[in-house]
């Protein structure tokens, strides 16, 4: 061997991205979901929708649009950044928070119905809780997830689940949507990385 050739690399012996949702699940699983917002609460009249950054942003859009179709009126969709309300700020890489934006309809007396792409520990469905404390006082609050992953650390769970999906703590979910990740929906399971 030339003794500048680089050292022979170790074969990747990680096992692949496993799909658990294609894009067509995904899409049906929004349908279905929207339906049942719709069916919960005998209409939409009264619904607000808050996604939780990143995607949850990009799943309530998409919802909204779907429940819009389907009563025929616009619902108002807003995003709720949850970054400051951490309860494990010190524990994580800092980020930058994203940005909050209310519909002009405000949340008190309406039923919120948070959105988020996955939901695990809970911690981050906690942080908005808090978040959505210092904005109003909603009639009721949801949360609507498109993928539950088991693992709570806290006494909460969702109202809407796209799917149930039972993991463990070595592996990580991983939600691409179009729209905010520029490739096909898709709902990937995979070892995390260490
Ligand atoms: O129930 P939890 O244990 O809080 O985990 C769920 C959260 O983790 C992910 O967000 P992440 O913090 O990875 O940021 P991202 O949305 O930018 O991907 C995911 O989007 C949820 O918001
Ligand atoms: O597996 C996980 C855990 C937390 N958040 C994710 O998006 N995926």
């Amino acid at each position: 061997m030339c003794p500048d050739s680089p050292p022979p690399q170790a074969p990747d012996q990680s096992p692949p991205d496993r799909e658990v949702l294609s894009a067509g699940d995904i899409s049906r699983a929004l349908r279905r979901i929207a339906h049942e917002i719709v069916e919960r609460n005998k209409g939409a009249g009264n619904v607000v929708l808050l996604g939780i950054p990143s995607r949850g942003v990009e799943l309530a859009r998409r919802l909204g649009a779907l429940i819009a179709d389907i009563e025929g009126s616009e619902v108002p969709v807003g995003s709720l950044d949850v970054t400051m309300y951490r309860d494990d700020l010190r524990g994580r890489p800092t980020k930058t928070p994203h940005q909050t934006h209310f519909p002009s309809t405000g949340v008190d007396d309406r039923v919120v119905v948070l959105v988020d792409d996955v939901l695990y520990s809970g911690r981050t469905v906690r942080a908005a809780l808090d978040a959505l404390a210092d904005y109003g006082r909603p009639r009721a609050v949801r949360l609507a997830v498109l993928v539950d992953r088991g693992h709570r650390e806290l006494p909460i769970r969702a109202d809407h689940v796209g799917k149930n999906l039972p993991t463990s703590h070595a592996e990580r979910v991983t939600v691409r949507l179009t729209g905010y990740d520029d490739v096909d929906d898709s709902v990937t399971i995979a070892r995390a990385e260490r």
